[in-house]
Parts: structure tokens; sequence; C-alpha cells
């Protein structure tokens, strides 16, 4: 349902996104790790349609997210980074708005609303601006605006970012009863969460997807077993690579100087 087929994606001179395939099946939670600037956020953004890629192509069930972008979207639940972005609204006005602009309305609008609200356990925070919130609420507010239409793709960066420990929970049991008829995508830093909740980790870092396998084999590969330390081994053999590469470089032009 989720294709990224060797993305690619420059700012400048710097390759944030250096040729990423991967591709999520209905059922599948794909965990998307990777140290700070790895290139998250930039592969979903391309998946989602919001960046166009400089090379290479994303699709959702089946339409390319950049030139069939609103088909794609159709069938798309995405939840950026940072806040949602109208902050006069309340989260229930900010949900009415995703879900009119799905062609919802009536007693179907009304439905969806309250559970999307309910789901993403907006509470009392629901007709509030959503410049007053907490970090935490605002988090929430995107949360249901991203699931209110029950899309079977969902597209989620860092959803657990700024939540207590008891509303990481919760938004973990709801991922984990969406996950059965959707595919899913969930980029994080905590190693946990990918335990708790994905049946697949894609470990990248400076651009490249460095391991693609069930949590239980990426394990395999760190010295004690955990993701945390196959994480750790696999992040750093890819920077003493690179740190190798720039340093031959610059052997090689001093030796020319
Ligand atoms: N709009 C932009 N203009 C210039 N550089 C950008 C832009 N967006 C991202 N980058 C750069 O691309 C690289 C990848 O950024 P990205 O946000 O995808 O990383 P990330 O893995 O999501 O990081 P984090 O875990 O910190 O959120 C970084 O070096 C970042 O500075």
């Amino acid at each position: 349902m989720i294709v990224a087929d060797r993305l690619v994606k420059r700012f400048g001179h710097h390759l944030a996104v250096d040729h990423v395939s991967f591709s999520v099946g209905r059922g599948e939670v794909l965990g998307f790790l990777g140290p700070n600037g790895a290139g998250k956020s930039t592969t979903m953004r391309m998946l989602a349609g919001c960046l166009e890629p400089d090379d290479g192509a994303a699709s959702l069930n089946g339409y390319d997210s950049s030139l069939k972008r609103r088909e794609a979207q159709r069938f798309l639940g995405y939840l950026p980074e940072g806040a949602p972005a109208y902050p006069a609204m309340t989260p229930r006005g900010f949900v009415r708005f995703h879900l009119r602009a799905r062609g919802f309305s009536g007693a179907g609008l009304k439905r969806a609303e309250t559970l999307a609200l309910d789901r993403a356990r907006v509470g009392a925070a629901a007709d509030k601006a959503i410049a007053t919130l907490s970090k935490g609420y605002k988090r929430r507010a995107a949360l249901a605006a991203a699931i209110a239409h029950d899309p079977p793709i969902l597209i989620l960066d860092e959803p657990t970012d700024g939540l207590d420990p008891n509303q990481k929970d919760g938004v973990r049991s709801l991922i984990r009863e969406m996950a059965a008829h959707k595919a899913i995508i969930i980029s994080t830093h905590l190693l946990d969460e990918v335990d708790a909740i994905c049946t697949r980790a894609a470990v990248i870092a400076d651009g490249r997807i460095l391991a693609d396998d069930t949590p239980q084999k990426l394990a395999e590969i760190g010295e004690d077993g955990t993701i945390g330390s196959a994480f750790r081994a696999l992040t750093r053999a890819a920077h003493e690579s690179i740190r190798a590469k720039d340093t031959s470089a610059i052997g090689r032009k001093e030796a020319a100087a």
C-alpha cells in the first residue's frame, strides 16, 4: 500500500535522502528509526505528497504521491512533525475542517468527529483554541485530524512526541487497534515503541536505509539482543564509514595541493 522506490532528496549540496526503498502492506506497522537529521521526516513528507522527490517515486495504494497527489492523499492520514497549522481553531474545529475537506457532512461528519476526538483522547481540550493548548494536546488534536476519515494508510511522524507516559500508552494502543486493517508508518526515537507496536523496523542514517527487518531479527544485530544496541551498532558503523570517506577525501585534496 505504501511504496518508496529509490527516493532521493537534496537540499542544496546536502543529500538528505539517498535512494530509499521499502514498502508497507496492510496489517504492517513500520517503525522508522534514525538519529536526528537522518532523513525520516523528509522521506515521510515525500510519501505524503508534501515534498517532491528529486529522483525515484513514492506511491500510496498505487497512486504516485507527486503525479497523482489528490488521488493518493484520499487514502492517507498524515501526522506531520510539530503542531496543527491553525492555532486559532479548536481541535474540534480542526477535525471538522479536515472532514469537510474530505467530503464528510451531516450525521456522518458528526460521528467521525466525535470518534476521532475520543480515540485521540482530546477530552475537554476539544473546544479550546489550539494556540492555548500544551504540546501534548496539540499533538493529540493533530492526531485526531489525521485519523478522522479512517484512512487505510497512516503516516505518523513521531506520534507520541510530547505526550506524557499514560498518553503514550494510549496512542500506542490506538495504533495497535488500527493496525490490522491499515498500512502504518511511524517515526520514533523511542526504541521501546518499536517492540510495543511495530511489526517491522527500518533504520535510516545519513539518508540511507541500513536495515529493514522484524524487530526480533533487528535486535539480533545488537550485542545484547536489544533494539537499542542494534540501533547503536548500525548508526555507529554508518558514521564511521562516512568519517572514513571524508578523511580520505581530505587526504586526496592535500596530496593534490
Ligand atoms: N527544508 C529543508 N531545507 C534544508 N535542509 C533540510 C530541509 N528539511 C530537512 N533538511 C535537512 O535534511 C536532513 C534530514 O532532515 P529530516 O528532518 O528528514 O531528519 P529526521 O530524521 O526527521 O530528523 P529528526 O529525528 O531530528 O526529526 C537534515 O540534515 C535536515 O537539516
